[in-house]
């Protein structure tokens, strides 16, 4: 089991922001966390990171229970993570490359001396997810399409056993937005890929490798389930408390009123 979530609560300063959520992910499947504005799904993930710890119910992540050890920074190092916010704390003047790599550390900005293996295997990652040409350009140069797939590179060079992407496309133009989830899209193909959990309010981003969705409501868990169920007319009907269409076109899901 690579998450599993029982009756998990969570109160911060006096309010409940999640109540009783029950989640299992199971190895071989990649889920969207779904949920509105507010809705809580910064919440989980910052319990996933041990950032934050259950205020009642039952978490494992990656094999360790909540509770029973200081488990941060061991788990965060099984962990990859890509959102638009980690982008404002890298060291803006290092390369794509020296981004890519400082991911074997799990540091911000390169400390220790990487192997020529790590070397090879950062130019691998770059070809693979397309950033090879700007590999020598300083970091805060590239677009944020550009930036966002570096950080899919950092975070892969660790090898992580969870990949976590958070809104990965806030502030992306059409293209760069399409391109971006191709080069996700293209990670699930390969054998080794980490579980993916892809966190949006977004319906049309929802690619076919995401097979699981939960959707989430004023911190409680709506449904959960197979994503061609949960992402419906029906479902999302309720969901929204305002009647929406869900139209499927090549394996992706199109949302209008
Ligand atoms: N420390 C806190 N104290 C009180 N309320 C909080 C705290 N942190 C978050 N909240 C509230 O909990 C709810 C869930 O917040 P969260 O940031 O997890 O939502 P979200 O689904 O990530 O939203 P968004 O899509 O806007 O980022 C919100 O109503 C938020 O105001």
């Amino acid at each position: 089991m690579v998450l599993h979530m029982e009756n998990v609560s969570l109160k911060r300063d006096g309010s409940w922001i999640l109540q009783n959520i029950n989640w299992d992910i199971k190895k071989g499947e990649n889920w969207v966390l779904f949920g509105l504005n507010g809705s809580g799904k910064t919440a989980i993930l910052n319990m996933l990171n041990a950032f934050y710890f259950p205020s009642s119910g039952n978490l494992t992540v990656l094999g360790k229970e909540f509770g029973k050890t200081y488990l941060g920074e061991e788990l965060r190092k099984k962990i990859g993570f890509v959102s638009s916010a980690l982008q404002e704390k890298l060291h803006n003047h290092d390369n794509a490359f020296e981004i890519v790599l400082s991911g074997a550390f799990a540091s911000i900005g390169l400390y220790d001396r990487p192997t020529d293996e790590m070397r090879e295997k950062a130019i691998d990652l770059l070809k693979q997810l397309g950033c090879y040409e700007y590999a020598n350009r300083n970091y805060h140069t590239l677009s944020q399409g550009e930036k966002q797939r570096v950080l899919i590179g950092r975070a892969l060079m660790a090898e992580p056993e969870m990949l976590i992407f958070d809104e990965p496309t806030n502030g992306l133009d059409f293209i760069a937005r399409e391109q971006l989830l191709e080069t996700i899209q293209s990670i699930a193909g390969n054998h080794s890929s980490p579980t993916m959990i892809y966190v949006t309010h977004h319906v049309e981003e929802i690619l076919p490798v995401f097979n699981k969705t939960l959707l989430l409501k004023q911190g409680e868990v709506f449904s959960s389930g197979m994503t061609t169920e949960m992402i419906s007319s029906e479902q999302l009907s309720v969901f929204f408390g305002l009647p929406v269409t869900v139209f499927w076109q090549k394996g992706r899901p199109f949302l209008s009123k």
